[in-house]
């Protein structure tokens, strides 16, 4: 057996030599334990041993550890030529290169994300992180042509090994890693970041590229505001900044009384341009203005358009974050560029009301008290108003629905300089909302029509019918052929649908511009329907809004919407005071004392409400209250419908007009009705 092993062992040697034996399968070779026996010469096999064969093995081994010795040898001259590269290459790196490194969340991120996405070094990736898109702004690949698709998603590559492009006439790498941090609570946080390597020692070079990457990006966005959220914790000092961009908010459509953007958007304006005098004056650069009024007046609309018209940024704090507490406002307000928007919304919603503030100890009792929701405290959020970080040439905005809530030491002019009052519609600002949904708009004439059956009110007031009648008489579009005479239709509460017949003699289906004289008239119309100071322009938009393509009817339905509202208004109020009566009767029922009658509530019609002028009046120690600037409200209380106004002591009895507001105590605005005050 053992002969035969090695028969076949020497006839397979006998036909390989050299490199030929390289090839020998393992199925060919020797067992090892022949060999074995053949060197040691065990005894029994001692006599198969011959000298030949022992030649031909240590041959076919020595040929194996020669190519052993090369292969390794040539390995090491690669590991050694490969270090000695990596080390020439770091010297040179750091000799001859400078680097910056840009972490996720951080805005200048984003504009080497823009810049090289530009400098097409994306194209090159094959690896992509895809996220829905929240924003316009195309950072990744372009991947798709159909229009329906395109700007739906971001692609974002995800490489890791170094890409080099070149730049003017530098070489630049580019490496993008993920990483994890992790939070003072052990909360981990996934974060990305861009280093950039510019083969130069000329650090301007380097300087030059980020320049040109934030020039490239505020191009890019010119027609977008940039809204930076703090909304999610800090990581080590690193601070995430969750960025949106929202198309500019024209400045005209923000429909207020006349006067208040333009003087706010001149202050603002101001401002930016006299920073030199502020520094020569020890000054800080800063400007503070609250903005507070019920909701949906146009506080945050106005702060957005501002921004869109200056060009800056808005960064905003949500002060209810359970996160948030003196710490990060300090230091989120601390990393805020030059020349931005500081914003705080509802800044009462972190604050002890004021009545709590009897509880606590005496001088300034809130001033250290915490939120009841997490650590910022008003002592924070002072110091994060005029701290250093606030100094250099930021715009403080605060927005209230609760203006009583706040702390006179938060009022202080130096940080809100000031203040600007939102009320809700009046009839002007109706029009005006009005006029600006259907500004333009193309009206087909069979939506438009204002005697379409469907869209006409069945039972309509008498009043509106006859506005409507007169309407209809100077009904006609733009561009229209004039309404051939044909036989009037009646339809609905007594309307002729002259409009109606004008469509059956228009081409169908043609849509017309309302021309501008007309879309007055529609104005007027709606706005007849509404009193002063009893919607908020939300609550107008939300209409107009779900009739976008019926100008017309928007206008003459107007009325039955009012009516609409009023009836639930005070079927609310009705409700709240049912309610609060069983409240009170099981209360006495549990207390043993006898029931207390009650007169049935009514809805206040006219809702009191202080005019902007008086507001005006209130505020002349403050810097402005810019809803005063219509000259022609005069100086008393609102009433939505009496013709008498109730004298200004029926209000509130301890304003005085013309009196500081600082000075006094702040103004009771009268609570909302239903809530459409905003404060409920
Ligand atoms: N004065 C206004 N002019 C034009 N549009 C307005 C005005 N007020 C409100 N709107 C519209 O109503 C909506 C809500 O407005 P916005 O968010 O600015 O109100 P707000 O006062 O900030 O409300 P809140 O106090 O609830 O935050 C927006 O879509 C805006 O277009």
């Amino acid at each position: 057996m053992g002969c035969h092993l090695q028969l076949s062992y020497t006839e397979a040697m006998n036909s390989t030599s050299g490199l030929q034996l390289d090839l020998l399968r393992p199925a060919e070779a020797p067992p090892r334990r022949a060999l074995w026996d053949n060197i040691k010469g065990i005894p029994g096999s001692m006599q198969l041993v011959d000298i030949p064969h022992l030649r031909n093995t240590w041959i076919y081994m020595s040929a194996h550890i020669v190519d052993g010795i090369k292969f390794l040898a040539a390995g090491a001259v690669v590991d050694a030529a490969r270090r000695v590269f990596v080390w020439l290459y770091q010297r040179v790196k750091l000799r001859y290169s400078t680097s910056a490194e840009f972490v996720l969340g951080d805005p200048s991120y984003e504009w080497i994300v823009l810049f090289l996405t530009d400098n097409g070094v994306w194209q090159q990736a094959q690896d992509f992180r895809v996220t829905s898109k929240s924003s316009k702004l195309v950072y990744g690949v372009s991947v798709s042509a159909d229009p329906e698709i395109v700007g739906s998603a971001d692609y974002v590559p995800t490489y890791e090994s170094p890409q080099l492009f070149r730049w003017r006439r530098y070489w630049v790498e580019v490496v993008r890693y993920r990483t994890q941090i992790q939070g003072p609570n052990g909360q981990v946080q996934q974060t990305a970041a861009i280093v950039l390597t510019v083969f130069t020692r000329n650090i301007s070079v380097l300087s030059e590229l980020v320049e040109e990457a934030h020039r490239g990006y505020q191009d890019k966005i010119k027609p977008f505001v940039t809204i930076f959220l703090a909304d999610s914790p800090s990581f080590g000092g690193t601070f995430f900044w969750n960025v949106k961009r929202k198309p500019h908010r024209p400045i005209e459509s923000i429909i207020l009384p006349e006067g208040t953007l333009d003087d706010l958007i001149a202050d603002a304006k101001r401002f930016f341009a006299s920073e030199a005098w502020y520094n020569r004056a020890g000054i800080p650069h800063r400007r503070g203005y609250l903005l507070y009024g019920p909701p949906g007046t146009g506080k945050s609309s106005t702060i957005h358009a501002i921004a869109g018209l200056l060009n800056i940024e808005i960064h905003s704090f949500s002060l209810a974050s359970t996160f948030m507490d003196d710490a990060f406002l300090q230091r989120a307000t601390a990393t805020i560029p030059k020349r931005s928007i500081v914003l705080v919304e509802d800044i009462d919603c972190c604050l002890p009301a004021r009545d709590d503030d009897d509880d606590s100890d005496g001088g300034s009792p809130v001033r250290h008290s915490r939120s009841r929701r997490n650590g910022v405290t008003l002592s924070g959020l002072l110091n994060m108003i005029d701290g250093i970080g606030s100094e250099e040439g930021k715009l403080f905005f605060a927005t209230t629905n609760y203006v009583d809530r706040l702390d006179s030491a938060l009022m202080r002019p130096g940080r809100i300089d000031r203040r600007i009052r939102y009320t809700l519609a009046t009839c002007a600002q109706a029009r005006g909302l009005y006029e600006r949904v259907f500004k333009d708009a193309e009206v087909d004439m069979e939506l438009g029509s204002i005697g379409d059956a469907e869209t006409l009110p069945t039972s309509g007031s008498a009043p509106l019918a006859a506005d409507l009648d007169k309407f209809n008489a100077s009904l006609s579009l733009d561009a229209s052929p004039d309404p051939e005479p044909s036989a009037p239709s009646t339809v609905g509460a007594g309307v002729t649908d002259q409009s109606a017949a004008a469509h059956s003699s228009a081409p169908a289906s043609s849509p017309q511009r309302i021309s501008d004289e007309r879309l007055a008239e529609l104005g007027q119309l709606f706005a007849a329907e509404v009193r002063d100071y009893e919607f908020s322009p939300a609550e107008l938009q939300g209409y107009l809004l779900s009739n976008r393509l019926r100008p017309i009817a928007a206008a003459t339905e107007m009325g039955a919407w009012v009516a609409r509202q009023r009836a639930e208004r005070q079927e609310k109020v009705e409700r709240k005071a049912e309610r609060k009566e069983a409240h009170a009767r099981c209360a006495c029922e549990d207390g043993g004392g006898p029931l207390p009658a009650t007169p049935p509530p009514v809805l206040p019609s006219p809702t009191p409400t202080l005019t902007p002028a008086l507001e005006s009046q209130l505020d002349q120690g403050g810097d402005t209250d810019a809803a005063a600037v219509s000259p022609t409200v005069p100086l008393a209380v609102a009433t939505t419908a009496a013709p008498a106004s109730p004298p200004l002591a029926s209000v509130d009895p301890t304003i005085t007009p013309g009196a500081n507001l600082d000075d006094q105590p702040v103004p009771n605005i009268p609570k909302p009705v239903n809530g459409i005050n905003g404060s409920s």
